[in-house]
Formats: C-alpha cells, structure tokens, sequence
C-alpha cells in the first residue's frame, strides 16, 4: 500500500505505520527501537522492490524440469548512510541476503548542518545495478545528497533512497539535488526545528539505535 505524488512515495501500510508510532514514542527502548526499524524494513524492502524484472531460467525441481522466475540482472546493491543507515541495512538484507552493500560514512555537522564524510566502499560495476540507499532520517536532505553524489562519481545510475521519516525540506532540496532518484518514506513529518530536527520525528534515529548520547 502506498501513494506516490511526483517522485516521492509514501509506503502507507498499517503495519509501518503502527510500528512507527511505537519508534516514536521517546519511551521505547533501544532494543525495541531496533527491533522495530529492523521489521519496518522487511515491510518497505517488499515495496521498494516490488517492481524488479524478472526473467525465466531453467531449473529441474524433484519432478521435472521447468521455467521458473528469477530477479534478473545483476545483483542489488544496497548501500547504508552510516550509522543510522545500518537500522535499515539489517532488514533488508534479511530479505535480499545476497545484496551486495556498499558503506558510507557520513554525519552531520551539528552547527553548520553540512554532511561531513569519513568513509567510503562500494561494490564494482555500480553502473550496471540498482542501488537503495538507506537512511531512517531524511532531515535537510544534506546527507542524503552528498552520500548519492558520491555514489553517482562511481558510475551508478539507477538509485532509490529509503528512509522511515522525511521532512518536507529535506525532500525540495533533495529533489532539486537528484531528481532522477525515487524517495520512498513512510512519513513525511511537519517540519525541521531551528536545529534540523525532524519534529514530530523520534529524535536521534542513531542516538536511539545505539544508546550514545
Ligand atoms: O538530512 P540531514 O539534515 O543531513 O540529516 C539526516 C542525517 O542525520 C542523521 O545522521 P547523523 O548525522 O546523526 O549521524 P549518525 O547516523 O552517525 O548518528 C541521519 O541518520 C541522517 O544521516
Ligand atoms: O530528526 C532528525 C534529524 C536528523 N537526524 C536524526 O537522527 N533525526
Ligand atoms: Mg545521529
């Protein structure tokens, strides 16, 4: 179940959308808040791939030979905006265990709000894959743009981004950034603080996963 306006989709799904709201509450544990995002994601991994190609390739079951589906083409790449990104990351590969995973290190400067960026490793032949980027928050869209220009630098092509909440800011400037990349969100929240948090958001998607701070 979702709805799409322009290039963004809302995944809408009454499982998403209560174990979001549990997410939300600040009095979630870390342990819930991790289990939580990690079953949204098997949730949104089946939207955002609900449209792969298939082709036909032979196999011989216990009873005879047959045509069966298969996803076609080389293998997804599914790449982690660190560290909140590995909430999502878990999920998905629990449902596609053979995605390769490409790793990119970046936070956010808390007084400026410009991404700044520590690490980087990605598959080969990102060109000729599909790439899901995943990060649960989509804030002012700053992380997100540099983590897709990097990928972009490396030759890849057809990208999607994830994300569990998105705020109305964050999507015009990353539609302005990248408007041939999908956005997929489960919500998109009111508005940003004067600190580029999501409000009503859940806080520090990070901080909530792994108890820093
Ligand atoms: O859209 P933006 O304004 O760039 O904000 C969103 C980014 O902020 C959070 O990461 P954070 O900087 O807290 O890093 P962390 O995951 O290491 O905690 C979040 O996971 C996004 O990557
Ligand atoms: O609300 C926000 C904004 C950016 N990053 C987060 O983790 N939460
Ligand atoms: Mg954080």
């Amino acid at each position: 179940m979702s709805i799409t306006e322009g290039n963004v989709t809302v995944i809408d799904h009454p499982l998403i959308q209560h174990k979001l709201t549990i997410m939300r509450n600040k009095e979630t544990s870390i342990a819930g808040f991790r289990r939580l995002l990690r079953e949204i994601a098997h949730l949104m991994c089946y939207e955002v791939t609900r449209d792969l190609e298939l082709e036909m390739i032979p196999i011989e079951t216990p009873m005879s030979e047959m045509n069966s589906p298969a996803i076609k083409g080389k293998k997804l790449v599914f790449a982690s905006i660190l560290r909140a990104g590995n909430g999502l990351l878990d999920g998905m590969l629990d449902l596609v265990p053979a995605a390769r995973v490409a790793h990119i290190g970046i936070y956010r400067d808390h007084e400026t709000l410009e991404p700044v960026e520590y690490y980087f490793k990605a598959p080969s032949a990102l060109e000729d894959r599909l790439i899901i980027v995943v990060d649960p928050m989509l804030a002012t869209g700053n992380s997100a743009t540099a983590a897709i220009e990097k990928l972009k630098e490396r030759g890849a092509n057809n990208i999607r981004f994830l994300c569990l909440l998105a705020a109305p800011e964050g999507i015009e400037n990353f539609n302005k950034a990248h408007p041939d990349v999908p956005v997929f969100t489960a919500s998109i929240d009111s508005h940003l603080n004067e600190k580029g948090y999501i409000v009503p958001g859940l806080g520090d998607a990070g901080d909530r996963m792994y108890g820093t701070r």
